[in-house]
């Protein structure tokens, strides 16, 4: 059975107040795109071990233990003990350390794949429950539709909301931000405007008024990420952020952009929005 896991991007991010817990409640809305990752789960014939990782594409670091798909496994085993064997064949495409939630979107796959694949019976709302404890905005992709996101990323609401028609450029430069690291930067305060009301209003007026809390404290760190994003509004962005905690930049326009391949040295792909 194989599934590809799509990336995330952060339309607005504002960290609203640390918890007791250390976790921060935020507001952001989450928007589905078409970077994917593909992951295949198959009955291991033979039974001397749990489970074996095969990783292709984008290097990552890490033991196998660590990687989410295996953390997912693992927490539904102990709730399962009938799960099988299993071998897991992972493409990695979606970069790590980007805010695009690449490794979180292939635990909620994960969850996804073995509840279909072993007939777990799991509603949709238990599987959310299973996400979040592997990471703040697994949950999101289990159900993967735009959504205005609190709490800690896991309380969604729907959101009218299609980018559907319009062009994205991701830029992912080559630096890692560590989601931990830049929580650690962040004073949080509670916005003026709830983002829920900014994303009702016409694009062109987010530029203004819709933000990233992240931003300040990673663009001082690395002004070459503040620099992708003036000039994806120099190429003509009706909107253009970072997403989530960095390092990756996406700009949304209403026209194609040609011959920016150059521009940005390697570590620029076209998007479009999920339907
Ligand atoms: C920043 C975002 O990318 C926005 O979409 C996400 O909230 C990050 O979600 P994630 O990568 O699934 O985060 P996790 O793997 O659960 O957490 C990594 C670290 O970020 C911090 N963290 C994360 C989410 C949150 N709401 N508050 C936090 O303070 C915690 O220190 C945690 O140890
Ligand atoms: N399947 C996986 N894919 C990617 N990274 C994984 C995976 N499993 C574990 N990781 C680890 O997660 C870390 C990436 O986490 P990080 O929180 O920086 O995510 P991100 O890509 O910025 O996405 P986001 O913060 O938006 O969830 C890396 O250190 C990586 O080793």
């Amino acid at each position: 059975m194989i599934t590809f896991p799509n990336a995330k991007i952060n339309l607005g991010l504002n960290i609203v107040e640390k918890r007791p817990d250390g976790y921060h409640n935020l507001e952001t809305i989450f928007y589905p795109i078409n970077l994917q990752d593909a992951l295949e789960v198959t009955r291991r014939e033979n039974n001397d071990k749990e489970y074996t990782l095969h990783i292709s594409g984008s290097p990552l670091e890490g033991e196998p233990e660590d990687n989410l798909v295996v953390k997912a496994y693992k927490l539904l085993k102990k709730d399962y003990p009938g799960l099988l064997p299993v071998d897991i064949h992972m493409y990695k495409h979606i970069p790590a350390g980007a805010g695009l939630g690449g490794g979180s979107s292939d635990a909620a796959c994960m969850i996804k794949l073995l509840n279909d694949k072993f007939s777990l019976g799991l509603s949709t709302e238990r599987m959310e429950e299973y996400a979040v404890k592997l990471g703040a905005d697994c949950a999101f992709f289990i159900r993967n539709k735009p959504v205005f996101a609190t709490g800690i990323g896991n309380l969604f609401e729907p959101v009218e909301l299609s980018l559907k028609g319009y062009h994205i450029i991701l830029i992912k430069p080559d630096i890692f931000v560590s989601t931990r690291d830049a929580f650690a930067e962040i004073k949080p305060v509670r916005p003026a405007v709830s983002l829920k009301e900014i994303v009702k209003q016409p694009m062109e007026t987010w530029k203004n008024s819709m933000k990233n809390d992240f931003e300040d404290s990673v663009f001082k760190k690395f002004p070459e990420i503040a620099a992708i994003k003036d000039e994806l509004y120099d190429l003509g962005a009706v909107y253009a952020a970072m997403s989530g905690s960095g390092s990756s930049v996406y700009g949304i326009f209403k026209a194609p952009i040609e011959n920016v391949e150059d521009k940005f040295c390697g570590c620029f792909c076209r998007q479009r929005a999920l339907e």
